[in-house]
């Protein structure tokens, strides 16, 4: 947190030496952050705003480097979307949306403005005129920020920032903020970082340039800007990609020992359901719901952001893991589908998808759409998928009525009130793969802890205690099977 503050235009003012040095510190900071455990507890809502900084005392620039810069300073802002098509509400819907994620990463939400145009303005996104208007409600307000509903492109993003004065940012890099606040295990936060770093390196603009200077025309975009600070653009640069060369290289390990905790559940053969959604849809609710677990739920989008698995047991006993996932959400910027692959990986590599959705939400039918999207983009296509219709308390009958028509197979539950749950616990009973080998054996009395494994891993048909041991009747997995062959003695 800063102390002084001054005028956005100080950004000019920032002395090339101070930049390279804060670039280094990050440069540490980021490899001591990320060392956290995965699955490690969720964070409290307030320890997370204890991170935030305090409105109106961060405008100047000394000490933070332009990554920073461009994640951490969203104070006041306002917002400007440039609607194409779609209706009045649809507009109004997307823009909602992204006052709820400028909410989500800690902003004030002075104002937000639409222009109708049929494309973005492909040299300051909304038209001239518009943006002039922007630059007085900028002025009117005290914004120190406008984000913009969409991604833009490097130029686009730096021509606007020259009209309205402000640091401009769009929807990618609030949601990248959203993500690098919330991200808790050490490969969520490389991910993260990397992404950022992935998104901030065809943007850097240079300090020590005026933002007001003419920029040159052409593909260049920020950096066609000719001059000394050049030399320095490119050294940032290259330290920026030094580090994701590394980032890369860490994550790439820490998948491997998540791929190996992955196979061992799978040698274990225990079937995993992996619930899915629309950001704010009440997965993690509903994950606390089917096992009471304690999960951090709270109304603020990308609550969760690194993957939660737990244990779960259906109606007749079978064992399951049950993992959270991270929120989808409308044009999820490309790099943090690459960034979250891995959550999305095992929601791929899972026997069953749990696809919530907020039946209370204006345009469910969307959400559905834009999760389906990502999911056939990580190839988990294959998979089999449940609907559930969530908030089934708080719905409009109608649309709950709508949804189950068209959904196939879906059903109305709400996590709140406990409404459909049970119903939703048989329906994965019946929903999970089921063991492949059955098997009818005499198991002594002193193998009790295999007859315990059958129940827990396999499913029983019959079982009855003889006086040699216990008879039972069962499907599980070949492994266990081939270990019941040899402690016990075949029936029949
Ligand atoms: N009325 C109602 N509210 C619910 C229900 N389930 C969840 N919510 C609320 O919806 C909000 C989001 O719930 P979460 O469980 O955090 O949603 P999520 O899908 O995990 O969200 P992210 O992790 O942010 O993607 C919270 O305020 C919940 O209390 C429900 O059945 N009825
Ligand atoms: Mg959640």
């Amino acid at each position: 947190m800063t102390s002084s503050s001054s005028l956005p235009q100080d950004r000019q003012s920032l002395p090339d030496s101070l930049r390279a040095d804060a670039l280094m510190e990050e440069d540490v900071a980021w490899s001591h952050e990320i060392d956290g455990e995965r699955d490690g507890e969720q964070y409290d809502r307030s320890e997370r705003a204890a991170l935030r900084r305090v409105a109106g005392l961060s405008t100047e620039l000394e000490d933070v480097t332009e990554v920073e810069y461009r994640q951490l300073r969203l104070e006041r802002v306002v917002l400007v979307g440039v609607w194409t098509s779609g209706s009045v509400q649809d507009a109004e819907n997307s823009l909602a949306e992204l006052a709820a994620l400028a909410e989500t990463a800690g902003a004030l939400v002075l104002d937000g403005v639409v222009q109708r145009r049929d494309k973005p303005d492909p040299a300051t996104y909304i038209g001239s005129g518009k943006a002039q208007e922007l630059r007085d409600i900028v002025l009117e307000t005290g914004a120190d920020t406008v984000v913009c509903d969409g991604e833009l492109s490097p130029g686009q993003l730096i021509h606007l920032e020259d009209v309205v004065k402000v640091k401009v940012v769009d929807r990618t890099a609030l949601i990248l903020d959203i993500f690098a606040q919330h991200a808790k295990s050490r490969e969520g936060k490389a991910q993260v970082a990397l992404a950022q770093m992935q998104y901030m390196l065809p943007r850097l603009r240079g300090w020590g340039q005026s933002l007001s200077r003419q920029m040159g025309g052409g593909g260049g975009g920020g950096m066609a800007t000719r001059g000394p600070g050049e030399t320095k653009i490119e050294t940032d640069r290259r330290r920026i990609r030094e580090k994701m060369a590394k980032m890369r290289r860490e994550i790439a390990e820490m998948k491997t020992g998540r791929d190996i905790k992955r196979q061992e559940r799978r040698r274990n053969k225990i079937p995993s359901v992996a619930i899915a959604g629309y950001t704010n849809a009440g997965k993690s609710s509903l994950l606390n719901r089917l096992t009471g677990a304690g999960v951090l739920v709270e109304n603020a989008l990308f609550a969760t952001l690194d993957p939660t698995v737990r244990r779960a047991e259906t109606p007749t006993g079978r064992l399951y893991t049950l993992a959270d996932t991270v929120g989808f959400v409308r044009h999820l910027p490309h790099h943090l589908v690459e960034a979250f692959r891995s959550t999305m990986e095992e929601v791929g590599d899972s026997d069953l998808i749990l696809h919530v959705v907020d039946g209370s939400h204006p345009a469910p039918e969307e959400q559905l759409a834009a999760v389906r999207e990502v999911i056939r983009e990580v190839g988990a296509v294959d998979v089999p998928e449940i609907v559930v219709i969530n908030k089934a308390d708080a719905a409009d009958p109608l649309v709950l009525q709508r949804l189950l028509r068209v959904e196939k197979h879906s059903l109305a539950v709400s996590a709140r009130t406990g409404e459909g749950i049970e119903r939703l616990l048989a329906l994965i009973d019946t929903e999970l793969p089921r063991p492949a080998v059955e098997i009818e054996t005499l198991v002594p009395y002193t193998q009790g802890s295999l007859i315990a494994r059958v129940h827990a891993d396999g499913e029983v048909i019959s079982e009855e205690h003889t006086e040699e041991g216990t008879l039972i009747k069962a499907r599980v997995h070949e492994e266990l099977a081939a270990e019941l062959q040899r402690c016990g003695t075949a029936g029949d």
